[in-house]
């Protein structure tokens, strides 16, 4: 692909009109394949209910949550901190599937799992102080079709995508800083989702002594 191409194809791609970029790059998993890695990630990856600290009482969520990755990082978010457990087999193939695909590298993911669509995960931005700043996020989706969707931070401008099992959509640039985004529930779908966000942990952010 020349230079050319390639900048046409990245701002048809483009699903943000300013202000960041979310890259949808289309399916990075057959159904069939997509549809074996949601059982096997259902079976093999240790699930565990969210928590959060919101005004000073610690809560648990519907949803499923796990945090895998090269070393075992601190991430801390909604004031609680969670430390990477070291991949599984079927992560890592996943994790070179999708490199492949965006061009960048990650050294961490973190996974949900929506048992029915009455689950969902309300707006936020992924701009934690352990994330690299302005890199790359790219999410890969399994199960049950749900709608993601994004919001201006100051602006009155919002964008949705249809998230299939096996596609894979990139977060970068500015985007943490200028768009919320959230997976609103939908109560028509019966059927689970296993979402995938691989990510860069900054390493001077961490401190493995605590
Ligand atoms: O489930 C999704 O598609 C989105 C998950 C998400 O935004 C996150 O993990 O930060
Ligand atoms: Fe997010």
């Amino acid at each position: 692909m020349d230079l050319f191409t390639q900048f046409v194809d990245e701002e048809r791609d483009n699903l943000l009109p300013f202000d960041g970029e979310v890259l949808l790059h289309g399916f990075a998993l057959t159904v069939e394949e997509s549809l074996y890695y949601y059982s096997r990630l259902l079976d093999e990856i240790a699930w565990k209910h969210d928590e959060a600290v919101v005004n000073g009482k610690r809560i648990s969520t519907k949803r499923k949550i796990a945090w895998y990755g090269d070393e075992r990082f601190a991430y801390t978010y909604s004031n609680v901190t969670k430390y990477a457990l070291p991949w599984t087999e079927s992560l890592l193939v996943l994790k070179t599937i999708v490199e492949a695909k965006t061009g960048e590298t990650y050294n961490s993911c973190l996974l949900n799992y929506y048992a029915t669509g009455e689950e969902g995960m309300a707006w936020h931005s992924d701009g934690e102080i352990d994330l690299k700043k302005n890199g790359s996020i790219a999410s890969l989706s399994f199960g049950a079709t749900r709608i993601f969707s994004f919001k201006h931070k100051e602006l009155n401008q919002k964008r949705d995508v249809v998230l299939e099992t096996g596609s894979l959509i990139e977060m970068k640039g500015v985007t943490q800083d200028y768009w919320l985004h959230r997976l609103p529930p939908c109560k028509k779908v019966r059927k689970g989702r296993i979402n995938l966000t691989f990510r860069t942990i900054e390493k001077e952010s961490q401190n493995f002594s605590e």
